[in-house]
């Protein structure tokens, strides 16, 4: 009988650290997710919360990938003493897919990922274009043979917020986590106001644009992936997307197959 692995995976980005624990079989096109948590960067990991559900450390594969480099070293020089240490990716020609751009080893790991874990959800025969919007935006495209073929990078709504007040001699910094989770009128009345409409209504604007551009260039039918930590403003505004908050999880949970099993 062909064994099912348990698999724990660490991505550190930008503004937070998402870990799951998911079983795999070396058939499944995809894993499952046994539970999975989001930390902000400056927290630490909460590793006894997990302790209950992660298996005794030589039972479970672990794999630390991720955008932010600095932050991955700080979790490896704290790994856990007991467990072996995890699989990290020093290239990305480890990371199970074809990429048609100009320098492949130039992409973010977490592009790639994203891809990966698209490779294994989506339709045969279909394209699929990626949206991330988490510290920066990227909306990414894998067509239907499963390469990657690139796309946009573009700034996140945090970081627009944190811009404005920083390039500007006028503009104060808005609390991000409020006008984040009250949807804003588009017609402002206050500076406050027009910026939180501005970044809301405008990252909700140039992501639908981005994505029926690119879509414009496939000659296959496509499906379309969103994911990132800003996932629930545009999950209303998309109503025929996948959602998955765990895309980059499931990416570094198929390539750590992909590397442990030598396929
Ligand atoms: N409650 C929220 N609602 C919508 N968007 C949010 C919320 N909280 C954070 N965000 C957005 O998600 C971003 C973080 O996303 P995340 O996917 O964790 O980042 P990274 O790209 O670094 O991995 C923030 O910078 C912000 O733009
Ligand atoms: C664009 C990114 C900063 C996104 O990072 P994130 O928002 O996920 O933390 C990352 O994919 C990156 O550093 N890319 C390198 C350049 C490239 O992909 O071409
Ligand atoms: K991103």
């Amino acid at each position: 009988m062909s064994e099912i692995h348990n698999y724990l995976a660490l991505h550190p980005g930008h503004t937070r650290v998402k870990l799951g624990l998911f079983e795999l079989g070396p058939d499944d096109p995809f894993p499952r997710c046994v539970t999975s948590l989001f930390v902000e960067n400056h927290e630490k990991i909460p590793w006894s919360e997990l302790d209950d559900q992660v298996p005794a450390p030589l039972e479970c594969r672990s794999i630390l990938t991720g955008s932010n480099q600095f932050l991955a070293t700080q979790i490896l020089d704290n790994w856990k003493s007991n467990s072996p240490p995890p699989l990290t990716l020093s290239e990305n020609s480890a990371i199970p897919i074809r990429s048609l751009v100009d320098v492949p080893e130039k992409v973010g790991a977490d592009r790639l990922l994203n891809a990966v874990a698209v490779n294994g959800l989506r339709k045969p025969g279909h394209a699929a274009v990626i949206v991330d919007s988490g510290t920066a935006i990227t909306v990414d495209v894998v067509n239907s043979d499963g390469a990657f073929l690139g796309g946009a990078i573009l700034p996140g709504v945090l970081m627009g917020a944190r811009a404005m007040s920083e390039f500007t001699t006028t503009l104060p910094l808005i609390d991000g986590k409020e006008f984040l989770e009250r949807l804003p009128d588009a017609l402002g009345r206050n500076t406050e106001a027009a910026m939180a409409s501005g970044l809301y209504w405008g990252h909700l604007g140039a992501v639908k644009e981005l994505v029926a551009r690119i879509s414009e260039q496939l000659d296959v039918p496509s499906q379309l992936y969103i994911t990132g930590g800003a996932l629930p403003i545009l999950e209303p505004y998309f109503p025929n997307a996948i959602c998955e908050k765990n895309l980059s999880l499931i990416g570094s949970v198929l390539t750590a197959r992909s590397i442990l099993d030598g396929e």
